[in-house]
């Protein structure tokens, strides 16, 4: 299949600063795919290039095949994007405030095909309250029924989630599962927030520094095999006994005092009550994700998780 995003050693200098360094991945059709990293990471002046906003010192971008540097205006056509915080016009409604934007990107919609965008959006019912008595989140969706207005197959949306409340964060993550699943949207989405981009996304690249530190399919990160139960027991041998029998038959490892075996997170707690009508009293439990353990080792500013490297 042929990406919708190709990125070719793609370099960024602010004078001496490289903000993205020889970087090189690819997003197909009906992707979510995260951009993780934490503040400083390249996130935002990757999708900035994505956006022709700014130009690469060196590299390539195709989108839909096409070289972006000669044809960016036609190709940008097929794109929304919500980079920074919408700039919208707080005394008007939000119909009024997408029909404007509609207008300047160069389409007249009717009313019916606004409203379905603002449904689309979760804000049908507030389309006639005016902008300035939103809260947040319903601004930054609102900022995306804008950057939809022109049916674009493409959506990059640049930490969408920040400055959210909880709540907020939830319509957002609902959000985009829907723009992809409903209405078969591409979407490209950053976060420093790995719990955000395991939700969401079915791709995902992790950025350090400018650099690429891993790029690939989350749910192969977030297997059974990839997720480490660590338990403490009073009676290991007991625990091991059991736990390589039927019905578990699981792999067992007893590191410092501690068991360690694969199993994903939603078995924990069918593991725990096992453990315990069989008599082996449990002192302490913790899930450690492969993936989670090499994230926080990057925000704690370690530079090298061998495993995750290549
Ligand atoms: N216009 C600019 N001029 C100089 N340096 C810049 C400019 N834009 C970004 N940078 C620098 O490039 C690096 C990457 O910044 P970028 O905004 O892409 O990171 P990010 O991963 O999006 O993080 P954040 O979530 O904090 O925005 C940072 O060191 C930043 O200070």
């Amino acid at each position: 299949m042929q990406p919708l995003i190709e990125v070719n050693k793609l370099v960024k200098k602010f004078d001496t600063l490289v903000a993205v360094e020889n970087l090189s991945f690819s997003v197909y059709q009906g992707d979510v795919y995260g951009f993780l990293g934490q503040n400083g990471a390249g996130k935002s002046t990757t999708l900035r290039m994505l956006l022709s906003l700014i130009l690469p010192s060196s590299g390539s971008i195709r989108l839909f095949g096409e070289e972006l540097t000669p044809n960016h205006k036609s190709i940008l056509n097929r794109v929304g994007a919500v980079i920074e915080r919408p700039d919208l016009y707080k005394y008007l409604t939000a119909i009024e405030n997408l029909r404007i934007f509609a207008r300047m990107s160069g389409v007249r919609p009717s009313h019916r095909l606004l409203m379905d965008q603002l449904e689309m959006v979760g804000l049908a019912e507030r389309a006639n309250s005016k902008v300035a008595t939103y809260s947040q989140g319903m601004k930054q969706r609102l900022g995306i029924a804008v950057a939809l207005v022109h049916n674009p197959d493409l959506v990059i949306l640049d930490e969408p989630t920040n400055g959210l409340d909880p709540q907020g964060i939830a319509d957002m993550r609902n959000l985009i599962l829907r723009l992809s699943r409903e209405f078969q949207k591409t979407v490209v989405v950053s976060s420093h927030l790995l719990t955000e981009i395991e939700q969401i996304a079915t791709r995902m690249i992790i950025l350090d520094k400018g650099k690429k530190m891993m790029e690939g399919s989350v749910a192969d990160y977030f297997q059974p095999a990839s997720n480490k139960v660590h338990l403490g027991v009073t009676n290991p041998e007991k625990a091991i006994e059991l736990l390589k029998k039927e019905p578990w038959g699981l792999q067992v490892e007893l590191s410092r005092e501690e068991l360690i075996v694969s199993l994903a997170s939603h078995q924990v707690p069918a593991l725990n009550r096992y453990l315990v009508e069989q008599g082996v009293e449990i002192q302490s439990i913790r899930s450690v994700n492969s993936l989670e353990a090499y994230f926080l080792s990057l925000t704690s500013g370690n530079q090298h998780v061998a495993a995750f490297t290549n």
